[in-house]
């Protein structure tokens, strides 16, 4: 049976990354509770993807420590995180095939995939698209058909690595309203934004990361109104360009 008890807190501890001879991201701490929208910005090669595919397990800390759960809660070998990418990465199949292979993969019961399948393309929008291939799929359905591959798989937090930056305004402001409706539903979320007003619109709170360094961690109307750092200032007033 599905093991319900949940994976959060994550704690991020003195996190490090080193490589090619540098140290891309540096004593990084930081503790993520249930709920909310955390966007984390900063410079292009800050360390803002490097920060969330270590929390997501997809590289492995130099230092430091990312860890799940609270004592008596759930924690190793159990992933109810996922992430969404930039370029979504879809399957040479259609939008339903994609869907359910990743929950094949997740080792969802055969008998359970239909349902859920249907569940993911009619909560986002793709019901009608069920059939297209998903690499014909524009920019925008393609994001979305990569969220509703994420959310089939029932994740608790999902990690988003600046999920509008290829798509036009209209695109974005429908995956803004359906990053909104996760939330609703109580989905933890942590992305990376290029995009102020996206961050502003969406977050409750900002991690802000320069040159691998996690500067100022606050409450997003805060951060916006009153950076406390020099950097975030400059940042802000589109100075700080690495
Ligand atoms: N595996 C790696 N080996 C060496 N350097 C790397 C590696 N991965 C990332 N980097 C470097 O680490 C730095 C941070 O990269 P990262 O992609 O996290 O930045 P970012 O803040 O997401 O930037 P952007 O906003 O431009 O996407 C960059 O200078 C990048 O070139």
């Amino acid at each position: 049976m599905r093991d319900t008890r949940s994976i959060l807190p994550l704690h991020v501890s003195a996190l490090g990354f080193h490589a090619g001879g540098k140290d891309l991201l540096s004593a990084i701490s930081f503790d993520l509770p249930s709920g909310g929208i955390t966007a984390v910005i900063g410079p292009n090669g800050a360390g803002k993807s490097l920060l969330l595919r270590l929390c997501h397990g997809l590289l492995t800390p130099s230092s430091g420590s990312v860890t799940w759960g609270s004592p008596g809660g759930i924690s190793a070998g159990v992933k109810r995180h996922g992430m969404v990418f930039q370029k979504p990465v879809m399957l040479r199949r259609s939008a339903e095939a994609n869907i359910r292979h990743a929950l094949a993969a997740s080792g969802l019961p055969r008998h359970e995939r239909p349902a859920r399948t249907e569940a993911a393309l009619a909560r986002f929008g793709l019901t009608d698209l069920a059939a297209r291939p998903a690499r014909l799929m524009s920019g925008g359905e393609q994001q979305r058909l990569a969220i509703a591959r994420a959310w089939a798989l029932s994740p608790e937090v999902l990690f988003l690595d600046e999920p509008t930056s290829q798509l036009d305004p209209g695109a974005t402001r429908q995956i803004e309203s359906l990053l909104g409706g996760l939330r609703a539903e109580g989905v933890t979320l942590v992305m990376t934004t290029h995009d102020f007003g996206q961050a502003r619109r969406l977050a409750d709170r900002v991690l802000f990361l320069h040159r691998g360094r996690l500067i100022e961690d606050a409450p997003a109307t805060a951060f916006f109104a009153q950076p406390a750092s020099a950097e975030a200032r400059t940042f802000l007033s589109g100075d700080l360009l690495w």
